[in-house]
């Protein structure tokens, strides 16, 4: 559905958007028509041509371009606060010109390509006062805090183990697919980057704490390149987690999987599934990823009656049925930087560690961590 357009209060925070990338339209243009505090006023983009078709089709008032364009919208003193979905690599340079410029950041997930940068990151925007928040947007939506409730309610008895999986076949990938920021190694690419973030950070949520230690990990390396930068991207990962308490999980993410059956010519379907296995029982979430498209939430007590849940809005009555899972997202970054509780948040700790782990899981593949940043913030 097409959502009616509110009108905006006075005050409302005035986002720039840095770099016309294909994310933005559902992840900040979209959910922003909806909310009465929030106008996207600018973007900014390496070409003028780019720049001025994305503010004519997305009804941008200000464009910025050229070889100073990102940095120039940065300095717009009425540019209040920055979403940033540049490639992973240019993260950690981008923010902390950001947080620098005195702008609040709405950050695209993973991150950084480190956890020292991502560290680096939340320390600067909490000496300047600034909110800084990864967009790792189904963390927001009311149906993961649903299945989380379940567990803690201890309904089901202590939790033993899970497994978190999103997994996309071949041939739901572009012909140019190569060329995306996804399998380039310098932008920090590589699908556990990408992809594998969103398994990871779900059986983090869920455990309610970080892991202890990788128990292995594999990965599904790029096969078409040639060059050697190549050979550290993978196209999949699977890794399994040590939690305390003697609790698991399995995580697998893959945007390439091979078919199967006959010369493997047979497309698995996607796979966006959580399974949580408690002394009790288990619960079965269907589709963690995007689940204002669809969910399901299984609840199976052992020896008892299954029964389905469905949580498409908060059981306090916040949120709407059409909402996506970046608007709830929007939702907390307003309220944080009005200074409001937000309803759910994920904090600089729970970031650094997402990203700990995803270098943990890279190192256990033997593919290593991304490369860290070469951009170092001038002196005052
Ligand atoms: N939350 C979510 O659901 C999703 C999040 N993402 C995240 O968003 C980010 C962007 O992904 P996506 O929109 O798919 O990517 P795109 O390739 O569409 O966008 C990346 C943008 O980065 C800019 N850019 C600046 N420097 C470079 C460079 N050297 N090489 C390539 N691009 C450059 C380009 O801006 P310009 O317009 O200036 O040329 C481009 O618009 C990633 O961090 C990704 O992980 C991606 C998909 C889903
Ligand atoms: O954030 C994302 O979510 C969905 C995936 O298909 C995509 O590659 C990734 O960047």
């Amino acid at each position: 559905m097409t959502p009616t357009p509110v009108p905006k209060d006075d005050g409302a925070l005035r986002c720039g958007i840095l770099g016309a990338a294909k994310i933005a339209p559902p992840a900040i243009i979209l959910p922003a028509r909806t909310h009465p505090e929030f106008i996207i006023a600018a973007v900014a983009a390496r070409g003028k041509d780019k720049a001025e078709a994305f503010a004519k089709k997305h009804g941008i008032a200000k464009v910025y371009f050229g070889p100073n364009g990102y940095q120039d919208m940065l300095d717009d003193k009425d540019i209040d606060v920055i979403y940033n979905p540049l490639p992973n690599g240019l993260h950690y340079e981008w923010t902390l010109k950001a947080l620098t410029a005195g702008k609040h950041v709405l950050l695209e997930k993973p991150g950084t390509d480190t956890a020292a940068e991502t560290k680096v990151l939340f320390n600067y925007a909490e000496s300047k006062g600034l909110v800084l928040l990864e967009a790792l947007h189904c963390r927001f939506h009311p149906a993961l805090n649903r299945v989380k409730e379940i567990i803690d309610s201890g309904e089901l008895g202590k939790l033993k183990s899970m497994k978190a999986s999103l997994c996309f076949p071949r041939v739901m990938s572009g012909p140019d697919d190569d060329n995306n920021i996804r399998y380039q190694f310098e932008l920090g690419g590589g699908i556990m980057m990408g992809m594998g973030c969103y398994p990871l950070m779900i059986v983090r949520t869920l455990a309610g704490t970080e892991p202890i230690s990788v128990l292995s990990a594999s990965a599904a390396p790029f096969t078409n390149g040639t060059d050697e930068q190549r050979r550290t991207i993978d196209v999949g990962t699977e890794a399994v987690l040590e939690f305390p308490s003697d609790v698991t999980a399995e995580i697998a993410c893959h945007s390439r999987r091979p078919g199967w059956g006959p010369l493997g010519l047979l497309p698995h379907l996607p796979e966006v599934k959580a399974e949580v296995t408690c002394e009790g029982g288990k619960i079965e979430f269907v589709n963690f990823l995007f689940p204002n498209v669809y969910h399901k939430i299984q609840v199976a007590p052992t020896g008892g009656e299954k029964r389905d849940e469905w949580a498409y809005t908060f059981n306090d009555g916040v949120g709407e049925d059409w909402w996506l899972t970046y608007r709830y997202q929007l939702e907390a970054f307003v309220d944080k930087v009005k200074g409001r509780q937000p309803k759910t948040w994920v904090t600089g700790e729970e970031s650094i560690g997402n990203m700990q782990w995803i270098e943990n899981i890279y190192v256990a593949t033997g593919l290593g961590v991304r490369p860290n940043s070469t951009f170092v913030l001038p002196q005052d």
